[in-house]
């Protein structure tokens, strides 16, 4: 029953606000999840721009808030204090207003994080290729899970293990070799097909 509000006349159901011929501004946090160097954070920022929401990304916020750098934590104190850290950080996250969320790529692996999502955001799948993946992410230094003798190796096996959570998402858009905005611009038509196909359901 949330969201019903009279529009033009009628009592309509709606997850979303009308923003004239861009998506409408969704009333969940738009979360997103994929592999690493799949865009969550690039296209996140711009699509937050886009839908007139704040953007936020997972993994800035816990460099926030700890103080630390996320190879840093990871060398530290280990993965599993990083998993930690980024549970709280997105129940806290989705707790508050709504937003455009980047997570990390292993958030969406965590049960607890996945239920979280699915109960406060609207979950969007950034699918990729393995070689758009490694031209992404290649030489760059700042991901400790990609920092072995085969970062192409890494990426396929983490593929293979991840891509069926991954495909629990809500929506799902590929992205592929060419400029971020497209990237954007397909989320956005994503969102917007999907708040269509909402419109007088009051599921949400
Ligand atoms: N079409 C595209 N969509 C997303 N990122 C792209 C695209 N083309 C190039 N890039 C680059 O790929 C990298 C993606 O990294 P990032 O946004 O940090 O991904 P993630 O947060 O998913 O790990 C950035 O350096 C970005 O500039
Ligand atoms: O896939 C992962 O497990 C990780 C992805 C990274 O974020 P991006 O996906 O934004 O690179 C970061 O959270 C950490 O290095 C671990
Ligand atoms: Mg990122």
């Amino acid at each position: 029953m949330a969201g019903f509000q009279p529009t033009g006349g009628r009592l309509a159901t709606t997850n979303s606000l009308p923003r004239g011929n861009a998506a409408p501004k969704p009333r969940r946090t738009i979360v997103l999840v994929g592999l690493m160097g799949a865009g969550k954070t690039s296209v996140g920022r711009r699509l937050a721009k886009r839908l007139e929401l704040p953007f936020v990304d997972a993994d800035e916020e816990i460099v926030r808030t700890t103080g630390l750098n996320v190879p840093e934590i990871f060398e530290r104190f280990g993965e599993q204090a990083f998993r930690d850290a980024e549970r709280r950080a997105i129940a806290r996250l989705l707790s508050e207003d709504t937003k455009v969320l980047a997570t990390g790529g292993g958030a969406f692996l965590d049960a607890v994080t996945r239920q979280a999502i699915a109960d406060r955001g609207l979950s969007v799948w950034l699918r990729a290729e393995l070689d758009v993946l490694v031209e992404r992410t290649i030489g760059r230094r700042h991901r400790p899970l990609l920092n072995t003798c085969d970062p192409r190796a890494t990426l396929a096996a983490l593929m293979a293990a991840r891509y069926p959570v991954y495909a629990l998402a809500d929506l799902i858009v590929d992205t592929i070799d060419g400029p971020i905005e497209q990237t954007v611009e397909r989320v956005e038509a994503a969102l917007a097909a999907h708040f269509a196909g909402k419109e007088g359901n009051d599921e949400e």
